[in-house]
């Protein structure tokens, strides 16, 4: 039988292989002239094959493990009529020129407390959560509870289904998108890295298509991190400094996060301010977070590990109690300018910021832990272990001095009056404290 590609076909540009093949056909013609020959062959293709498969599903299995672990896959998207109004009626704006804000991660920390600052003071606001299992999803939906009573619509989806957003974008002109979802916490992006890529780069990619698809295009601010400034060692970081030197693949994502809204704006005029939060903490928090485990295993009696720097170092956090981020997100939207562009055309430069939102104090984590026993009135039992090397930062500090001029954002808030409050509601969100139940903060 003739050869279906000529002898002398390169495999790769300016390489011929005529020789080898020339070879490799006497060779072959030998094996093939007894019949114990060809079934060796036989044999060795079905095992080739059945060693190729396995290996297939093998790469799916793992590929599919990071993404449902934490992450359910998006499902095809039918609105009816009920989901239509539930989502208009949250959408509308209860004072002329309100805002219409899509708050991605509604159901999350910070995304709670954003979206319950907006509709107080009269914007209209959907959120949109895909109520992953990286933390307790009963804390995520008590939060669900707090944003319906205030009329709140969340949408139960994730931000990469296209579809939904699709039809979301047709039927809202949403005016800012507050694009808060993301798969947060420093060390488990070791455990875990295909959520982050899916999440903080899919993720992001998706919704940031949405919006240049859209006319008018909204306005974006979206949540970066301190932790781009990886081993950066200028201290207080100013927004001007290397980010080049991430020390996990969580600050990898937020980092590209930077370099892909900069894309988005330069092609396509979609207004977009990068906030970079300086480890955020405050009542309705994240518990995977270290004042909020460490509450939990002091008030169990558990020890908590305290990790250290090289040379016995303490290691060191910027911060910031969550009201001062609110307060930063709010003047982030309110003075975002618009995108120029519309229905993917662009039409003119749009703004592109990046702003520090910190508390400008570090405070070291033996520190924090003395604050935590204060108002627990609990001792805790300490294990100083050296920093695990999966990364973390020894430190991190906020030059705000460019989000003060242009936001007016001032933090206010200390860690001491931060703690307080926090504990006050850990223990009645946990009915620790019966008489508290009542009260939010
Ligand atoms: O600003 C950010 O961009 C990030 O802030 C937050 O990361 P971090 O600053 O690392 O906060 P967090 O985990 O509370 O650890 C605090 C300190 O406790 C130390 N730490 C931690 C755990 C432990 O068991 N022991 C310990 O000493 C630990 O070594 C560290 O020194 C967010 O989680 C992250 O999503 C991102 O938003």
């Amino acid at each position: 039988m003739p050869p279906s590609v000529p002898d002398n076909f390169p495999s790769t540009p300016g390489k011929v292989k005529m020789e080898r093949s020339n070879y490799f056909g006497r060779f072959a013609s030998r094996w093939h002239s007894t019949a114990s020959a060809r079934l060796l062959s036989c044999s060795a293709i079905l095992l080739a094959l059945t060693l190729f498969v396995l290996f297939r599903m093998s790469l799916y299995n793992g590929a599919d493990q990071y993404l449902t672990r934490v992450t359910p896959i998006p499902q095809a998207f039918k609105p009816d009529h009920v989901w239509e109004t539930q989502v208009r009626q949250s959408c509308l704006p209860k004072k002329s020129e309100g805002l219409i804000v899509l708050v991605t991660g509604a159901a999350g920390f910070v995304g709670t407390h954003v979206s319950l600052a907006l509709k107080k003071r009269g914007d209209g606001v959907l959120g949109i959560d895909n109520f992953n299992s990286y933390y307790e999803v009963s804390l995520k939906r008590a939060r669900q509870e707090l944003l319906e009573k205030q009329e709140i619509f969340i949408i139960e989806d994730d931000i990469n289904n296209k579809e939904l957003l699709k039809v979301l974008f047709d039927l809202i002109q949403f005016t800012h998108l507050m694009h808060l979802a993301a798969q947060a916490g420093v060390r488990y992006a070791m455990q875990n890295p295909g959520s982050y890529v899916h999440s903080n780069i899919a993720g992001f990619v998706t919704l940031l298509e949405a919006c240049k698809d859209a006319s008018p295009q909204p306005a974006i601010v979206w949540a970066s991190s301190s932790s781009v400034y990886g081993l950066n060692s200028k201290v207080p970081f100013s927004e001007s400094d290397r980010t080049d030197q991430p020390a996990s693949l969580y600050a990898a994502t937020k980092k590209a996060g930077e370099e892909i809204a900069h894309t988005y704006n330069h092609i396509y005029g979609l207004s977009i301010t990068g906030l970079r939060f300086f480890t955020v903490y405050g009542p309705w928090g994240r518990p995977d977070m270290a004042y909020f485990s460490f509450t939990r295993d002091i008030l169990k009696g558990k020890p908590i590990s305290i990790f250290q720097g090289a040379n016995k170092q303490d290691l060191a956090r910027d911060f910031t109690y969550i009201d001062d981020v609110v307060k930063g997100c709010m003047a982030s939207l309110d003075t975002a300018g618009k995108s120029t562009g519309s229905g993917g055309k662009k039409k003119g430069p749009a703004p592109l910021r990046i702003f520090n939102l910190g508390n400008t104090s570090p405070v070291t984590v033996p520190n924090l832990v003395s604050i935590l026993e204060k108002y627990l009135k609990v001792k805790a039992k300490k294990n100083t272990i050296k920093m695990p090397r999966n990364g973390d930062v020894p430190f991190t500090h906020a030059n705000v001095s460019l989000a003060h001029a242009q936001l007016g954002y001032n933090p206010t808030t200390n860690l001491d009056v931060g703690l307080k409050r926090f504990v006050k509601w850990y223990l009645s969100y946990h009915g620790l404290e019966p008489s508290l139940k009542s009260q939010r903060s």
